[in-house]
């Protein structure tokens, strides 16, 4: 199964990078990952709509990446449905059975996601009511994907 992670942003700090490498470097025996980074946009100084705009510049970049992509894609957004880690393991399962051979998850950056990327979700997921910085966001759901290609292998891992 192709994995793709579209991320607004790049992971600036070394920790983040090494937390997210080692998760990447771990999901290899289960999954190709495919990394895709949007850049954030810039936003005119204090212009009167500048932050929408620039969220709307992210989102049409995002949209376009998805040009290239087949399968369903999973937005992450904080009020969105939330899975504990057996039923996202399960979501995921079931794509392969259905021989889904790519799904795409969905990362916004510092000013959120815009209506239209919203829009394209086949499922909006939350992994809590409160805001994660997004570095922290590719962390965390890389880890779960991870955790979920464990639980699907019937595999050990940390309870
Ligand atoms: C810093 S947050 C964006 C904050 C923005 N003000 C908003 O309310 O959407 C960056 C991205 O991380 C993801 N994110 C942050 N917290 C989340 C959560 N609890 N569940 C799911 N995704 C989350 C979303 O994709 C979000 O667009």
């Amino acid at each position: 199964m192709i994995l793709r992670i579209i991320a607004v942003g790049r992971l600036r700090e070394s920790y983040w990078q090494d937390a997210a490498a080692d998760y990447i470097r771990r999901l290899r025996p289960y999954a190709r990952l495919d990394m895709v980074e949007v850049a954030i946009s810039s936003k005119e100084a204090a212009t009167p709509g500048a932050e929408i705009r620039a969220m709307e510049a992210e989102g049409a970049a995002i949209l376009d990446k998805l040009k290239r992509h087949s399968g369903p894609v999973i937005v992450l957004d904080r009020t969105g449905d939330a899975l504990n880690s057996q039923q996202l393991a399960e979501r995921l399962q079931d794509l392969i059975l259905e021989g889904r051979s790519e799904v795409a998850f969905i990362i916004g950056g510092p000013l959120g996601l815009s209506p239209a990327v919203l829009d394209r979700a086949d499922l909006l997921l939350s992994f809590s009511p409160m805001t994660f910085p997004h570095q922290l966001m590719r962390v965390i759901l890389l880890e779960q994907i991870y955790r979920s290609f464990r639980i699907m292998h019937h595999e050990p891992y940390h309870k």
